[in-house]
């Protein structure tokens, strides 16, 4: 089922910050921000040659990241994204299978135009996946 690792994810508080440090320390090339208010996040993602990193902060009152950060305000890795061919087959299969799938259940439009879907870190070793169409 699951495809492509999409990208790896890094909780921050402060964005510009976090940026600044992969681009002027590691080298690498920044998206520029993206707000997503729908998710409570704003993005940005660095294109690796196999994979991407997104960093994301907080965006507005109730984001779903802001507990994570206030357990770990330095930061920290927060999800892992995998790719799938059918996110609503995926989904299904899933449930049919008792593993959590976060919110409505219904696929929201992700940071990259796709639907995305998120799985509770609890039924995944201690890690939120991400499942995003490809
Ligand atoms: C623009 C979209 C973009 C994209 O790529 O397209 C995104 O990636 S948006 C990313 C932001 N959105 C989400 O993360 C949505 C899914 N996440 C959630 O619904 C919440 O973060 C949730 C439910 C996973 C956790 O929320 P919260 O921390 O407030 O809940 P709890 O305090 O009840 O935590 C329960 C339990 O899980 C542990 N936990 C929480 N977050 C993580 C994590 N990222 N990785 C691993 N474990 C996590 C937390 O420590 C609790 O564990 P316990 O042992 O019970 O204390
Ligand atoms: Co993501």
């Amino acid at each position: 089922m699951i495809g492509r690792l999409n990208h790896v994810a890094i909780a921050v508080p402060d964005l510009e910050k976090a940026s600044a440090t992969y681009r002027d320390v590691l080298g690498a090339t920044i998206s520029a921000p993206q707000a997503e208010p729908d998710h409570g996040v704003t993005v940005v993602f660095i294109e690796l040659p196999n994979t991407k990193i997104e960093l994301l902060e907080p965006l507005g009152e109730n984001s779903p990241i802001q507990a994570f950060l206030d357990r770990s305000p330095s930061g920290g890795i927060h999800h892992v994204c995998y790719e799938v061919d059918d996110i609503l087959a995926a989904r299904d299969r899933l449930k049919e299978q008792g593993a959590r799938v976060l919110g409505s259940g219904e696929p929201k439009i992700g940071a990259h135009g796709k639907p995305v879907l998120f799985l509770h870190p609890k039924d995944f070793n201690g890690t939120l996946v991400e499942l995003e169409q490809a």
